[in-house]
């Protein structure tokens, strides 16, 4: 079953000409993919129509088959998870009552609030806090926090929510090496669908099953990595000569002007 489905999809901002043209693929339950591409080629705002942020101009957003515009966003937060580069604002909150704000889309009434998530809910929640390794900062205020731990407290929110989707928005921006490495590890191990934008095309080789390159608002690549990220495509993605080098486990790739 296809968990996400991207059928004849136009968006750009009111008043202004069209940012993605004829944007269409379908995502099956579990598939792990990466989204790539060269500064402003609409990778995010292809995300914030898949997370049901903005809505397309023309073309349909599905999520478990269903037109995501046509259910509430409660229930959309039920099914898929969004971890964003912008972070909250209420530095003032703890990592610990971040990761907590994951459940209110499964509580009763939608601004259920804060106060004291009942025993499941705290249960799902400590899990959360141990899986990012963030139990020693958890009663710590998040303002206090450095990017990496912020970003994987955002990662432990997502993970709360339960989801079966998780998008991500360049979420190895602020780790360290190791930090990069297990977050994409832990997103492999989920079982859950993944689809996240990077900028590290060796790690989107390595983490992704699939690679869709985009290029102007455009499709310019979908399939697997070693399809996907070849010579031509990187040269007319990124504007760059590309070399990839297959000879050892993973692809090297080097680029020059
Ligand atoms: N609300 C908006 N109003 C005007 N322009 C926008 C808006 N949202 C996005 N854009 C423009 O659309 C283009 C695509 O932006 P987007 O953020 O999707 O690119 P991206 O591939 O994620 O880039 P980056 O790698 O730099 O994060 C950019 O030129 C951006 O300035």
């Amino acid at each position: 079953m296809n968990v996400i489905e991207v059928e004849g999809v136009f968006w750009g901002p009111r008043g202004r000409a069209d940012i993605l043209s004829d944007i269409t693929f379908a995502v099956p339950q579990g598939q792990i993919i990466a989204i790539c591409g060269a500064n402003g080629a609409g990778k995010s705002s292809l995300l914030r129509l898949i997370y049901r942020h903005q809505a397309p101009r023309r073309g349909t957003v599905r999520l478990m088959g269903r037109d995501i515009w046509l259910m509430g966003a409660p229930e959309a937060a039920r099914h898929l998870a969004a971890v964003l580069q912008e972070q909250p604002t209420d530095f003032a909150l703890t990592a610990r009552q971040i990761v907590a704000l994951g459940r209110l889309p499964h509580r009763k009434g939608w601004a259920a609030g804060l106060s004291g998530p009942g025993g499941e809910d705290a249960t799902i929640i400590s899990a959360a806090i141990r899986r990012m390794d963030l139990g020693a900062m958890a009663d710590r205020a998040f303002g206090t926090l450095s990017g990496g731990e912020r970003q994987r407290v955002m990662v432990a929110r997502a993970l709360a929510q339960e989801p079966r989707v998780i998008v991500l928005d360049e979420p190895t921006n602020h780790l360290d090496i190791r930090h990069q490495l297990e977050l994409l590890a832990l997103l492999k191990g989920l079982g859950l669908t993944v689809i996240a934008t990077l900028h590290d095309l060796t790690l989107a080789a390595e983490f992704a099953e699939r690679v869709l390159i985009l290029r102007e608002g455009r499709i310019l690549a979908d399939g697997p990595p070693d399809t996907a990220l070849t010579e031509a495509n990187l040269a007319l993605a990124f504007n760059v000569h590309a070399r990839i080098d297959r000879t050892g486990d993973a692809p090297r790739f080097s680029f020059h002007l």
